[in-house]
């Protein structure tokens, strides 16, 4: 079963057309890198998929299940890590994680062992106590990809998780996510403007002006060391 189908997706605001009509599927471990230039309706896209805002031409489903017919079950199976940060800096590593966890109805003990597997998983173990203030930019996203997995989401939505992170940081996350996909057969989808994140085997699904325009393996569509080039050609009349 896919993690993600998004079939037919339009939206408008106005009159202003920001998808037509977009069609992809995520397979369970795949990596996807959802790579567009400013306007190209990545943000659009991710309020569809998140439920902000409902769409009334198309259909998502997560894991089977319809976002519009059946939105919990859907968002019960999808961890989020919004552009904005949103964790509590005044609350403890660990507390950020708990309230969470009790927002998705895990017990108290249930919260305290996933947050400890979480933070293990993103090589966080030893801050479980610091206060989120404490951290630097890099840890603090990290903090937030291991809250979006407290439920064991099997599709992970990332929206430009590295802005504003120094490139260790940045390499840090993306490779940490790229390990969530390979070894827990975690579906991700990564919207980024910086294609030097994507992998030679990952997805890219390019967006532009509301259209899917390449869908395919990352090293398919174009030899590494010349991806920049080739996204940058074919999105070249929105340059500022
Ligand atoms: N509230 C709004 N009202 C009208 N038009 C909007 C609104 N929000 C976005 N748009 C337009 O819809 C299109 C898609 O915008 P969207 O924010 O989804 O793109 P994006 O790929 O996320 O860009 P960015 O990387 O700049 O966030 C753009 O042309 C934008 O100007």
């Amino acid at each position: 079963m896919n993690a993600l189908d998004v079939t037919g997706l339009s939206f408008h605001y106005g009159r202003k057309e920001a998808l037509q009509s977009v069609s992809f599927s995520v397979m369970p471990g795949e990596f996807c890198a959802l790579l567009g230039p400013n306007g190209a309706g990545k943000s659009t896209l991710f309020a569809l998929l998140t439920r902000l805002f409902v769409s009334r031409q198309g259909r998502i489903a997560v894991m089977g299940q319809d976002l519009q017919t059946s939105p919990r079950a859907a968002l019960a199976c999808m961890g989020v890590v919004f552009q904005q940060m949103t964790l509590d800096l005044d609350l403890s590593v660990a507390r950020n994680l708990a309230y969470f966890g009790a927002l998705h109805g895990l017990s108290r003990r249930e919260s305290v062992l996933r947050a400890a597997e979480v933070l293990e998983r993103l090589d966080m173990a030893e801050r479980a106590g610091e206060k989120t203030r404490a951290l630097n930019g890099g840890h603090r996203r990290r903090l937030e990809i291991a809250r979006a997995l407290m439920h064991r989401p099997r599709l992970l939505l990332l929206d430009e998780p590295t802005v504003g992170l120094d490139a260790r940081a940045r390499a840090a996350i993306t490779a940490h996510v790229h390990a969530l996909a390979r070894d827990d057969g975690i579906a991700v989808l990564w919207a980024t403007h910086l294609v030097d994140e994507v992998a030679p085997d990952d997805t890219v699904l390019i967006l532009h002006k509301g259209h899917i325009l390449q869908h395919g393996r990352a090293a398919d569509i174009a030899p590494q060391n010349r991806l920049p080039a080739h996204f940058m050609a074919l999105t070249e009349d929105t340059a500022a």
